[in-house]
């Protein structure tokens, strides 16, 4: 088969369900499809001009990027023109052939069937060109790219259905024509003034001029007259818009701005505009957005800032000026010092990269600490939609830790509700008198960690203690050491000792119980040789006869538990079994004269208290017949 012949394929599986979601969750919003459209011919024009940076016969004599909006009435078309980069056959089938892209499958397990959760997903999944299906039942592009010749044009034609076809045509001038059929419904758009007013509303940020044919006034009755020849007119304002000063700039342009640059159907939820003057000069915009993309998780998804240099585009994912926990930060920096041959690899090596990177780091940190104090509600959104990224911070970020930990929001046993809304200033103002330590119970889910048993002598002293059950929780806390000089203490590591805050009766009462049981202790030892490290008595718990604690040093459980499931072998670690004194149970227990029985009863306990804290059972069919032994028992 030559090139030249048309060839018609098919979309992948998903591709027309997400047609289907998406034509019918966007349709209150029909106009955006002009918005996405002229934002591609936009990113082309870019395209482009950074291409011909280095080779400017790409521009085949004709520098003046534009766009040009056109319509025809009598045909039922809007069509959407641009003289930027294009695309090769090759490019076209893969670009506009594969609707779905990686994850696709994931995103659409998420969607619910409620239309308006539905939409706001789409939105975040990007759906770009394929917005034009919400006004046209077909779609057909023209396209050739730059610097091929006029026979390697390629005409791609859908019906929004299953199947699209592509063939080689002859193509004159480079770049890319979109010719939307409109459907019955929806010719309202093939009208001058209707789309002139989209683009000003959506798209008067975009750098480049976006061009119509300008309207004649309609020939007066008997006037036989030639009509003037058709006159171009620039409809947007056509200069970027960072380069505008802030007072210029409406919200409404940031938040169209924003939509633009970042994909995103959502409103940001904060951006800062700046300009730096000195040393090194650049202009920042970067924005909060208000929701997380589908893939946030990927941490080798794409990145949010785009790099310019002096206004020209250099770079998509420009991830050498934010550091990877603050990936969710959309926006643009446009530097006049690089040079306009800038590549990712000298941008790793310029120290005044690093520079920038701390500046902008420390602009997005005062942006979320101005947000945290003066719009609170704001930053409750922000937090739970991007408190898990903020987590990996203290890590990756060891100079803003202090500032990062300002930023942190836990759930605690002060509220015990699963908000993540307290901060680690609240906590320690909240603080006992006598309490030097930052306590906190971290387990698989918050249930678990609400309850675990280590808590009940903090909760009846009072003692607040930070809940975490995020899989980042453990690695957080693994890097923060301290906050605010003081220092953060697993209420499951290690013995308790609650310094001055036990008072002095507590402690001789303590010490008491200790002697009293110290045959219990050996002999529960002995039964538990081979699980154990140590036996001991505990007064860290109230209700429950008895826990496991690691050892001061040892790592936690519950990080334990997640190296585990990510297939890290790891040493053996016994933890320790701590007995409640004052439980009947373990009373009881003491006076059992058996020594089988003992071995038993205690062999229970100890799998009960790994249970208790979210752990799994080494042989839970042998504690499930020690169980039903004792039921039994009970029951005769
Ligand atoms: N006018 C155009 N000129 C050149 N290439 C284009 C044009 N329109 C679309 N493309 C190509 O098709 C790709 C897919 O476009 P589409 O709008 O679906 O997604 P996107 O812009 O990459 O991102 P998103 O899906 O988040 O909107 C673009 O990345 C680009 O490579």
């Amino acid at each position: 088969m030559t090139a030249a012949q048309k060839e018609t394929r098919g979309f992948q599986t998903e591709a027309k369900q997400l047609l289907h979601l998406m034509i019918h969750s966007l349709y209150s919003n029909r106009e955006i499809f002009l918005r996405e459209l002229v934002s591609n011919a936009s990113d082309a024009a870019d395209k482009l001009r950074f291409a011909a940076l280095k080779d400017d016969s790409l521009f085949e004599g004709d520098s003046e990027l534009k766009i040009r909006v056109e319509f025809d009435k009598d045909a039922k078309t809007v069509t959407i023109s641009d003289n930027g980069i294009g695309m090769s056959r090759d490019e076209v089938v893969e670009h506009l052939g594969t609707i779905a892209k990686s994850g696709t499958a994931a995103f659409l397990q998420n969607l619910t069937g409620d239309e308006k959760k539905d939409s706001h997903l789409i939105g975040q999944f990007g759906v770009g060109f394929y917005s034009a299906f919400i006004v046209a039942d077909k779609v057909e592009v023209f396209t050739r790219r730059a610097g091929a010749s006029a026979e390697e044009g390629v005409h791609w034609e859908c019906d929004g259905e299953a199947e699209y076809s592509v063939e080689t045509v002859a193509k004159a001038d480079r770049g890319t024509s979109i010719v939307l059929h409109l459907k019955d419904d929806q010719t309202e758009f093939a009208d001058g003034w209707r789309l002139r007013s989209i683009v000003k509303k959506y798209s008067d940020h975009i750098s480049i001029p976006v061009v119509m044919e300008k309207e004649q006034p309609m020939p007066e009755e008997g006037d036989d007259s030639e009509p003037p020849a058709p006159e171009d007119e620039v409809i947007n304002t056509a200069t970027a818009l960072w380069t505008r000063s802030r007072s210029e700039v409406t919200d409404e342009e940031y938040t169209e701005f924003y939509k633009h640059i970042s994909h995103d159907f959502a409103e940001p939820l904060k951006w800062s505009h700046n300009r730096v003057e000195g040393k090194l000069d650049y202009t920042s915009l970067l924005y909060l957005p208000s929701k997380a993309p589908f893939d946030m998780y990927n941490r080798d998804g794409s990145r949010g800032v785009k790099l310019y240099v002096q206004r020209t585009f250099i770079m998509d994912d420009a991830e050498q000026f934010l550091p990877m926990y603050l990936r969710f930060v959309k926006g643009v920096v446009d530097s006049a010092d690089l040079s306009l041959n800038v590549s990712r690899e000298i941008l790793q090596k310029d120290p005044n990269i690093d520079a920038m990177r701390s500046a902008l780091t420390k602009r997005v940190l005062d942006m979320l600490e101005k947000m945290a104090k003066k719009e609170p509600e704001d930053y409750a959104k922000f937090w739970a939609e991007f408190g898990q990224v903020l987590k990996e911070g203290p890590a990756e970020d060891f100079s803003n830790k202090e500032k990062i930990a300002k930023l942190l929001r836990f759930a605690t046993t002060q509220t015990d509700s699963d908000a993540q809304d307290q901060s680690l200033v609240d906590y320690v103002e909240r603080m006992k008198e006598g309490q030097d330590k930052i306590y906190y119970v971290a387990a698989e889910n918050f249930n678990t960690a609400k309850n675990s048993p280590h808590l009940e002598v903090f909760r009846k002293k009072g003692i607040e203690v930070l809940i975490l059950s995020d899989r980042v929780d453990e690695w957080l806390m693994g890097n923060m050491m301290d906050f605010d000089s003081k220092q953060f203490q697993d209420v499951a590591k290690g013995a308790l000792d609650l310094g001055d805050l036990d008072t002095e009766e507590e402690k001789k009462a303590q010490e008491e119980s200790e002697k009293e049981m110290a045959s219990l202790i050996e002999r529960a030892k002995e039964a538990l040789k081979d699980d154990v490290a140590d036996v001991r008595i505990t007064h860290r718990l109230t209700d429950s006869p008895a826990c496991l604690a690691v050892g001061e040093h040892d790592m936690g459980a519950q990080m334990r538990r997640l190296m585990e499931q990510a297939g890290q072998a790891l040493p053996e670690s016994k933890p320790n079994l701590e007995l409640n004194p004052d439980h009947p149970l373990v009373k009881k227990l003491d006076m059992e004269p058996d020594e089988d029985r003992f071995g038993e009863l205690i062999k229970i306990l100890f799998d009960q208290a790994n249970l208790a804290e979210g752990g799994t059972l080494a042989d839970p069919a042998t504690y499930v017949q020690r169980l039903n032994k004792l039921l039994l028992e009970l029951s005769n």
